[in-house]
């Protein structure tokens, strides 16, 4: 709780209006079946930031980040207690539909998944079951999206070839692009680049930092390294526990919690 509050004091602005936040998470808690993942999560996340999700593998971060378009719910053993508020909406309430909330919430995943066809028809798909049927609407969404997603050069004399043909950083800013084509609001990552070379690495980390103009973003990494470079706040957990969650600057100089510099100095994780 003491984190919270002073997450909403940092992010005053000079008119003293807080900060928007795309998520409100209060005392939140997770189970598969009878085992417990998540333990009272307190966590506001701001808009147009982009937050690092950090920790030791099985810590919680992948559920926490499926957990906020409501994906986890595919699994069907999951109960969870507490409140999560996207935009001042409780995800949970029948009012906001799961549709709706993962329209406004898109996700990129751990490996590139383009869909077995052309690099046209996987930016175009979602816009198409939104409805829109005229090509020249179409098409202009396709370049759009290409475009911000930085893949537009690479692509354009060849948006009929199959997806499967570009390379794997390619195929991983063409996932990104087929997320912005239905205009998200926020975008979860979940190691988009753990299976990328470090050339296609920093290609999408500086296509991630470009993004946080337009969207708020939430990333899972495993990379310290990457959180340091590219995230404006890092959470990190540890055995379903939000441990600390602040500027990122400040988690990685001066962590407030003995766990959390343990981790970031390597004494375990
Ligand atoms: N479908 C599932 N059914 C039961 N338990 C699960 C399921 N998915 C994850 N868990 C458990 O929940 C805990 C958190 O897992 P989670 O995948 O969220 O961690 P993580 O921090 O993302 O790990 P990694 O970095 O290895 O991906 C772990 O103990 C894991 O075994």
């Amino acid at each position: 709780m003491m984190i919270d509050m002073k997450v909403r004091e940092e992010k005053k602005t000079t008119t003293g209006t807080p900060k928007e936040y795309a998520f409100k998470i209060s005392d939140f808690n997770l189970w598969y079946g009878s085992s417990q993942a998540l333990f009272e999560i307190n966590m506001d996340i701001p808009k147009n930031d982009i937050t690092a999700v950090i920790g030791p593998s099985g810590c919680g971060k992948s559920t926490l980040l499926k957990t906020l378009n409501r994906m986890i719910e595919m699994v069907p053993t999951v109960k969870t207690s507490g409140t999560i508020e996207y935009n001042g909406q409780d995800i949970f309430s029948n009012k906001l539909l799961v549709e709706e909330l993962r329209t406004r919430v898109g996700m990129v995943f751990q490996k590139p998944n383009p869909f077995p066809k052309s690099i046209y028809e996987n930016v175009a798909y979602g816009p198409k079951i939104h409805g829109i049927r005229k090509k020249s609407e179409l098409d202009a969404i396709v370049e759009k999206s290409l475009k911000d997603a930085a893949i537009w050069d690479e692509v354009k004399d060849r948006l009929n070839q199959n997806a499967y043909g570009l390379s794997g950083g390619q195929q991983q800013r063409l996932c990104i692009a087929r997320c912005l084509a239905i205009e998200p609001d926020v975008i979860l990552m979940d190691e988009p680049t753990s299976a990328l070379d470090p050339i296609s690495t920093l290609k999408v980390e500086e296509l991630i930092k470009e993004l946080k103009e337009k969207y708020s973003i939430i990333i899972v990494t495993h990379n310290m390294q990457q959180a340091a470079r590219i995230s404006d706040r890092t959470a990190f957990m540890l055995n379903g526990e939000l441990v600390e969650f602040s500027e990122t600057d400040h988690l990685f100089s001066t962590p407030k919690d003995k766990r959390t510099e343990d981790y970031i100095t390597g004494r375990f994780g």
